[in-house]
């Protein structure tokens, strides 16, 4: 980032769990966040998701490739106006594996195709309680692209959502890879830092994209 009086460097937060600060520059950034806005339209588009006894996900959220619902995975918006989901876009599915090889200086196994890809998006006041991604049936690494907002990513551990955890600040362009003994780690977002978007980018909020491998047939 300008201004930055020491570089933000690749850094180790957990075993598997590995942050690559300004990963995607601006055009790219400025790209993704144009197909986030063509994948948000309807059918099938962005929607609130609601939690099973009652909550709601402040983070609006739309899919790719297969639909999430809490808790699993469907060909249709399920929980949402029941269209087929759009399909995985080939190039973002190449960003999985590109992603993977940038966190971990290797590229995934053979064969690992990045098929779901979950979009949400933060308003200044949205949050995502911690949780781990436990839904899908592969122990590929999970790979999140941010774009907008700065946040707080709060990255703990795979027993409790308690301690231990470290907060990343997880800027417009950075990369976060999870997967090896990570992979089933609680994360969440406690906070998003509003009008922190880098200018010229045209966002107002925080859009997180996960690419993730299903593994469901
Ligand atoms: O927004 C983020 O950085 C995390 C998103 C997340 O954990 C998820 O989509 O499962
Ligand atoms: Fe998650």
């Amino acid at each position: 980032m300008d201004g930055e009086l020491f570089p933000r460097e690749r850094t180790v937060i957990a075993p598997g769990a590995v942050h690559v600060p300004d990963w995607l520059g601006p055009d790219r950034q400025r790209e993704l966040l144009a197909d986030c806005r063509d994948w948000a339209r309807p059918p099938a588009g962005l929607r609130t998701v609601r939690i099973p006894g009652g909550g709601v996900m402040s983070a609006r959220q739309v899919c790719l490739g297969l639909h999430w619902y809490p808790y699993g995975y469907a060909r249709t918006a399920v929980d949402g106006d029941g269209a087929p989901v759009k399909p995985m876009p080939p190039e973002l599915a190449a960003l999985g594996p590109a992603a993977v090889a940038a966190a971990y200086g290797r590229p995934p196994e053979p064969g690992t195709a990045y098929d779901i890809a979950l979009v949400n998006f933060y308003g200044a006041d949205s949050r995502m309680g911690m949780h781990r991604d436990a839904d899908e049936d592969s122990t590929a690494p999970v790979v999140s692209l941010s774009l907008g907002d700065t946040c707080v990513f709060r990255f703990g551990n795979t027993l409790s959502r308690g301690r231990p955890y470290r907060d990343v600040e997880l800027r417009s362009g950075d990369l976060f890879v999870f997967g090896e003994s990570s992979r089933l780690a609680y994360h969440g977002v406690p906070k998003v830092l509003p009008g922190t978007a880098p200018q010229g980018l045209g966002l107002t909020g925080r859009l997180n994209i996960t690419l993730r491998v299903g593994g469901l047939g």
